[in-house]
């Protein structure tokens, strides 16, 4: 086995950094989207407390997330494989990345799942509604943030980005992940040229779950059990662990909203760890989309002489379809870039093309 050699631990400052945390029974809306805006710009990542999701519509979802996993693999492979959707272990995506987990990917409209519901659930119909329901709640979430988004971005259409994932053609969708405890590495099979072990930041050797990577869609909405493991990356490239809290949401701007807000907020890149020694990591994840067929141009409040449009205008579909000719870790959106900066910028530190790019 390849054992990688230790790297030097960070700044213990840095490494203190806290998650922002936005309280969402907060009554000044004002306040409220600007806190968005600051997290969103900053780091494209923060904690929802106070969602008004109902811890029974959590839990529920997470029951049936946890018999689908407890089959046995035969049966789970009935729900797959994953290409994109239905059930996946260890590969991810179509260029041979892999990551210490297994998966459930679903498409998020109510005939899809009730049509994939018999090869996933014993009892297909409990499953249908957990899953509706937990859809609806999320995605209500999402809308209610991508608002206070919009307000604070003092975007004249309230609903511009909301707009996108309430459409009926949203191209949404859900995913379960479920990441094996240490104890059950043996089960699991590795060869030395994918060893699932990486070592950053610290001098433990950790097990990638899922490797770094930002996620494509507009607004990611993530809940886990109370196994720890997600890491979001600092600008300056510090892995910071996310204290795992299963009562609460984690939202992570995407790389669609990235281009619609024309690089003023930036997609986070993260990534899980799976280093529990006993019990499982599971992540339920819904990535709100648009639909195929809408554009991704940076919306014209976003742009201005001095901050040019930084992406080509893309639909969906093309964006998606061009994401997965990519590697995990690839920076998705750099296919999408315009070259801004012309001859005439000449002083590459006052050139405002590259204000947005250099972050
Ligand atoms: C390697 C890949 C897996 C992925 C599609 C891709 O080609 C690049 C992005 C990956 C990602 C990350 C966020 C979501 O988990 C996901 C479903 C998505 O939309 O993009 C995955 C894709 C996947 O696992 O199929
Ligand atoms: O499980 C996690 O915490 C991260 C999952 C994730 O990043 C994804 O599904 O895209
Ligand atoms: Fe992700």
């Amino acid at each position: 086995m390849v054992v990688p050699t230790p790297s030097p631990i960070r700044s213990k400052k840095t490494m203190a950094i806290g998650i922002p945390t936005i309280d969402l029974s907060n009554y000044n809306r004002s306040k409220l989207s600007a806190q968005i805006v600051e997290a969103c710009e900053e780091y494209g990542f923060f904690k929802v407390v106070n969602h008004g999701i109902p811890k029974a519509v959590i839990e529920t979802m997470e029951t049936q997330g946890s018999d689908f996993f407890a089959k046995p693999t035969i049966e789970k492979q009935r729900a797959g494989p994953a290409c994109p959707f239905g059930y996946g272990c260890k590969n991810i995506g179509r260029k041979g990345d892999t990551g210490e987990l297994e998966y459930l990917i679903l498409q998020t409209n109510p005939q899809s799942i009730s049509d994939r519901s018999n090869d996933i659930s014993d009892d297909p119909t409990k499953f249908s509604c957990a899953v509706n329901d937990y859809i609806e709640a999320v995605k209500e979430l999402a809308c209610e943030i991508l608002d206070l988004l919009a307000e604070g971005l003092w975007v004249s259409d309230k609903s511009v980005f909301s707009r996108f994932i309430r459409d009926v053609q949203s191209d949404s969708i859900l995913r379960f992940n479920h990441y094996p405890p240490v104890k059950d590495i043996k089960d699991w099979e590795t060869t030395p040229k994918q060893h699932p072990f990486t070592n950053n930041n610290n001098n433990n050797h950790s097990r990638i779950g899922f490797g770094e990577h930002s996620d494509p869609q507009i607004l990611t909405i993530l809940r886990s059990n109370n196994v720890g493991g997600l890491q979001i990356s600092l600008r300056d490239g510090l892995w910071v662990p996310v204290a795992p809290d299963p009562n609460q949401f984690f939202v992570m701007v995407g790389d669609a909203l990235q281009a619609l807000t024309n690089g003023r907020l930036v997609s986070v890149k993260h990534r899980a760890l799976a280093n529990s020694v006993v019990k499982p990591r599971m992540s339920m994840v819904y990535f709100g989309a648009p639909p195929l067929n809408a554009w991704m141009s940076p919306l014209p409040e976003m742009v201005s002489p001095e901050k040019p449009s930084l992406y080509k205008p893309f639909t969906w579909g093309e964006y998606k379809k061009a994401a997965y000719t990519t590697r995990l870790g690839d920076s998705r959106l750099d296919h999408f870039k315009i070259n801004n900066h012309t001859s005439k910028c000449n002083d590459q530190t006052q050139c405002p093309c590259l204000d947005n790019l250099v972050r």
